[in-house]
């Protein structure tokens, strides 16, 4: 049987259009939906495995990707928004009737990604949008109830359908956390 990761990829990635202009994002609620604008296309799409980024039903991973928080806009019915963990560096902004997150979003100015915003692309309503590119926080998915001696098919099945597993971050990711904190020190 093949191993299930997110209803997004398991089929195979949908390559993105290369000109996603940007779209709305919609929550799992069958009326008055949550809805949030997001302008241009998403950066560093990717699977996540960590156990605080929302996964639909039966899902392994997340699918979860960056766009400037300046392009990100509550549209509609944001009073069913609610911070997941405000102790958390990413504040996660939910529905609070159907549980997905809109937005994610780090208020911490020092941090390296101040000012992107986290969202799941399989949320917007128009297809297009950058497609994931890696596997991060592999590992993690132990923490939600994964078996150790799932990990190898696991991986394996990520490799097959081209994405990259780490149990951190990309290493273009990981350089650009390290930079800032090379810069931070310097200063
Ligand atoms: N092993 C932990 C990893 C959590 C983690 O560090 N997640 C990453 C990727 S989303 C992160 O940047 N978290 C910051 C946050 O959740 O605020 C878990 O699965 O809960
Ligand atoms: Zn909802
Ligand atoms: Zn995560």
């Amino acid at each position: 049987m093949t191993v299930a990761l997110h209803p997004s990829i398991d089929n195979g990635l949908k390559q993105g259009s290369g000109s996603f202009a940007g779209g709305t994002l919609a929550c799992k609620c069958k009326d008055h939906q949550v809805k949030v604008g997001v302008k241009g296309d998403v950066a560093h799409n990717h699977a996540c495995g960590c156990t605080k980024c929302w996964k639909p039903q039966g899902a392994t991973f997340s699918v979860v990707a960056v766009v400037p928080r300046q392009n990100v806009t509550v549209l509609e019915n944001g009073d069913k928004l609610q911070i997941v963990d405000p102790s958390a560096v990413i504040q996660r902004h939910a529905c609070k009737a159907c549980g997905t997150h809109m937005f994610g979003r780090i208020e911490n100015k020092n941090h390296p990604f101040y000012g992107l915003d986290f969202i799941h692309p399989e949320l917007f309503q128009e297809q297009g949008s950058q497609a994931p590119q890696f596997a991060a926080f592999v590992s993690s998915v132990i923490e939600a109830g994964v078996k150790p001696e799932q990990m190898a098919g696991i991986r394996s099945r990520l490799k097959e359908i081209g994405l990259e597993p780490y149990d951190c971050l990309s290493p273009a990711l990981m350089d650009a956390i390290a930079t800032h904190v090379a810069k931070a020190k310097a200063a």
